[in-house]
């Protein structure tokens, strides 16, 4: 599969670029985020999921922070059935177990310092052609933004009355700038290539996984694709395992011009109601 981009390497800022141009998502090693501190995360949360207290912050269809059951879980632009999953919204100012608080908000500051610096690697390295007709720099366009989120997802273990043809994430892209994404807790995510063969990414905590979003494919007129991606079903002993991962999504200020058609504020608004949860 795709080689491994080194963080902490000379030349990471344009390998970095030029991932995300050729094939809209790049694999990092050597990144700064923590294993242990992932790790606990994912099994706080799976004891959130375990208990029916999490039903107390059933998601607000506005802000849209908070729990999405699997009753309400979005179904993917275009699919027909919803995901197989469950999961929370954080942001700073959002609902939260108060157990969770601390250490979900110190992840989120740090992922989002590492979506914010990876943001600027892309802006170094876009062509000018491209930047000239920006509303305003790439960089820019997150300054003081609250729309940036983690979500914190649960794909549950297989009792075998899934719907038909549901699978655990069917094929979307991210409505964001930028998705970090570091391995989950067992494997499935799969990558589009573009002669639409699937890709298994890898599972291991030392690749973390970025890839590019809507929002910055529509502000850069396409120069950076959105990369379609899913997560499959398991299968064997691992249908009885829960599944969890944790994506930060980097969105922009909702007043920022991403092109002639949209502002960052509506086009989220039009992809949440495509996805059944606005
Ligand atoms: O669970 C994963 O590995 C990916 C989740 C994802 O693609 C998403 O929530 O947008
Ligand atoms: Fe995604």
């Amino acid at each position: 599969m795709l080689e491994a981009i080194d963080y902490i390497s000379d030349n990471a800022a344009q390998e970095f670029a030029h991932s995300l141009k050729e094939i809209g998502f790049a694999v990092l090693k050597n990144h700064p985020l923590q294993k242990a501190q992932v790790t606990h995360l994912y099994q706080q949360w799976q004891g959130f999921y375990n208990s029916a207290a999490k039903f107390d912050y059933a998601f607000n269809k506005d802000r849209q922070d908070g729990f999405f059951s699997t009753e309400k879980a979005e179904t993917a632009k275009g699919a027909s059935v919803k995901d197989i999953k469950e999961y929370f919204h954080f942001y700073p100012w959002g609902q939260c177990p108060e157990n969770l608080k601390a250490d979900t908000l110190k992840y989120y500051q740090q992922a989002n310092q590492l979506a914010c610096t990876l943001l600027s690697w892309v802006e170094q390295y876009t062509p000018a052609h491209i930047t000239d007709k920006l509303s305003e720099p790439l960089s820019n366009m997150i300054v003081d933004s609250d729309m940036t989120m983690l979500r914190i997802l649960h794909y549950p273990p297989f009792v075998g009355n899934e719907a038909q043809g549901a699978i655990r994430a069917a094929a979307h892209e991210d409505i964001n700038l930028l998705t970090i994404l570091p391995a989950a807790t067992q494997s499935g995510l799969q990558v589009q290539d573009k002669n639409g063969n699937w890709l298994d990414v890898p599972a291991e905590f030392g690749y973390l996984i970025i890839n590019t979003g809507d929002m910055l494919q529509e502000a850069c007129e396409y120069y950076y694709p959105s990369t379609t991606h899913r997560v499959v079903n398991p299968t064997g002993e691992a249908t009885t395992k829960s599944r969890i991962s944790m994506p930060l999504f980097l969105h922009a200020r909702p007043d920022v011009v991403l092109s002639e058609r949209y502002t960052a504020g509506r086009y989220l608004k039009q992809r949440l109601k495509e996805l059944g949860v606005e």
